[in-house]
């Protein structure tokens, strides 16, 4: 075992930062000997120093930036948010400070300045927690898959809404109680619109597109929709049709005939059939398939979420770090050779499952069908219950460019023998 100390500097001590904390101080002589060398906490940035009573206060520091200009070699950072973590993170990489972070928030919109400044000074970044937690899935699409060519990446990336959906579809819980239940057990971000209206997905989902498809893609190219719309209509709408929702990330490499290539991401519910391998996700679990040519379909599943879950992706990465510190050489670097542009939504295929309150005539079903002759909607299944002057009419299309789908149910929402438009929501996989 080397003599040489890696000294790390943990800012922040919340829901992640405390658990890291715990297995740095209980475990030391176990991490040291799986590094090679001992990993001594240098210091632990807090913002209220004397609100932890239960950590050593010789290490607590309320100046995170001074923590990260003192002597240290690993900076992990378990604060959130962009600014002023951004600014500490570019100060420790261009110092030559390896860094850990969860902070997807951050990588989402910066990660292409913090590779520079990391290729510069020859550190290491890692943040196999910032997506899916305790599943390590950054690393195989960093280094495992890094021989093969990934055409698609989907699953479920954020436990809180995950939760609550699960929740809704199986005890039809309440959307709000079941927020705080997700925020009480240390799921949720500390402001949980960020999960909610899907923000956090989409973070997630620009950082596995950018590793799938070695191209940097930023949040803000992500079609991102939220669960905050989902009603109990919407559950019991799936339910009719034996489905469930879940709010999907899905990243696809998209060809086109002229055989050019673009990237598409989208963070949107989804209703998929319950005998799906996805609609068995439940709670704050992730799930995330990775398709690949060699590889072929591959499937990544455990805790997505949670201070103990997210600290052992944490550690990984710490590990990882410190032992290139003592054996010397790097982790992997940014890849974004393939620049490849981002496909908009309208023109991302999808399909779309529209249940409508329609007048009881004649002549009903042919407006509607002609609504989505005139868009080019080809439709995949009809199903029509009556209720007294009223019928629920229920379609799934087929595949077709998801601006032509909005327009056509922008459409259905305006004719007059159209009552309610009760559910809209994109489908995925066959029904069995
Ligand atoms: N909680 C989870 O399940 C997961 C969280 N993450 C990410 O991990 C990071 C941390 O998340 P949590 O631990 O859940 O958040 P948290 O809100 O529980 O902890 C953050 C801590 O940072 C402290 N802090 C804020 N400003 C500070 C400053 N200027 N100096 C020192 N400390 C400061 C806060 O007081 C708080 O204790 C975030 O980036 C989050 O997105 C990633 C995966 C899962
Ligand atoms: N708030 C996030 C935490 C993990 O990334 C989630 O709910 O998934
Ligand atoms: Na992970």
């Amino acid at each position: 075992m080397s003599d040489e100390r890696v000294r790390v500097a943990l800012l922040g001590c919340g829901t992640v930062g405390s658990e890291v904390t715990r297995v740095l101080l209980d475990e030391a002589d176990e991490l040291a000997a799986r590094v090679g060398a001992p990993v001594e906490l240098a210091g632990i940035a807090v913002r209220r120093p004397d609100k932890h009573p239960e950590l050593p206060q010789e290490l607590l520091t309320n100046d995170a930036g001074a923590l990260v200009e003192s002597d240290v070699d690993i900076v992990v950072e378990l604060i959130g948010g962009i600014e002023p973590v951004r600014g500490w993170l570019l100060t420790a990489l261009r110092k030559g400070r390896s860094v850990v972070t969860a902070n997807k928030a951050l990588l989402s919109e910066h990660s292409a300045e913090l590779a520079e400044a990391a290729d510069l000074s020859g550190a290491d970044l890692y943040y196999e927690a910032s997506v899916a937690g305790a599943i390590p899935l950054l690393r195989p699409l960093r280094e495992s898959l890094a021989g093969d060519r990934i055409t698609r990446v989907m699953g479920i990336v954020n436990g809180t809404t995950n939760y609550i959906l699960s929740a809704m579809d199986a005890t039809g819980a309440g959307y709000a109680e079941t927020l705080d239940e997700a925020s009480r057990l240390g799921y949720a971000e500390a402001d949980p619109t960020a999960d909610v209206d899907g923000y956090d997905a989409a973070s997630k989902a620009a950082i596995l597109a950018s590793l799938a498809f070695h191209t940097r893609v930023t949040a803000s190219d992500v079609h991102r929709e939220g669960i905050a719309g989902i009603t109990a209509s919407d559950i019991a709408a799936a339910r009719l049709l034996n489905r469930t929702v879940k709010l999907l990330a899905i990243c696809e490499r998209v060809t086109a005939d002229d055989g050019t290539e673009s990237v598409s991401a989208r963070v949107h519910p989804v209703m998929i059939p319950r005998s799906h391998q996805l609609a068995g996700v439940n709670g704050a679990f992730n799930a995330v398939y990775v398709e690949a040519d060699a590889a072929g379909e591959l499937m990544f599943y455990g805790q997505g979420a949670g201070g103990a879950p997210t600290a052992s992706a944490v550690l990984g990465d710490l590990v990882a770090a410190a032992r290139n510190r003592v054996a010397g050489g790097r982790g992997p670097r940014e890849s974004a050779h393939a620049a490849l542009p981002v496909r908009p939504m309208g023109q991302t295929p999808t399909r779309y499952h529209i249940s409508l309150d329609v007048a009881d005539r004649a002549g009903v079903l042919a407006q509607v069908a002609q609504a989505f002759a005139t868009h080019d909607v080809s439709i995949a299944a009809v199903r029509q219950r009556d209720r007294n002057s009223t019928a629920s009419l229920v379609i799934v299309t087929h595949s077709a460019p998801d601006a032509a789908l909005r327009a056509t149910v922008d459409e259905i929402g305006k004719l007059d023998v159209v009552r309610e438009v009760v559910s809209v929501m994109r489908v995925e996989g066959e029904d069995s």
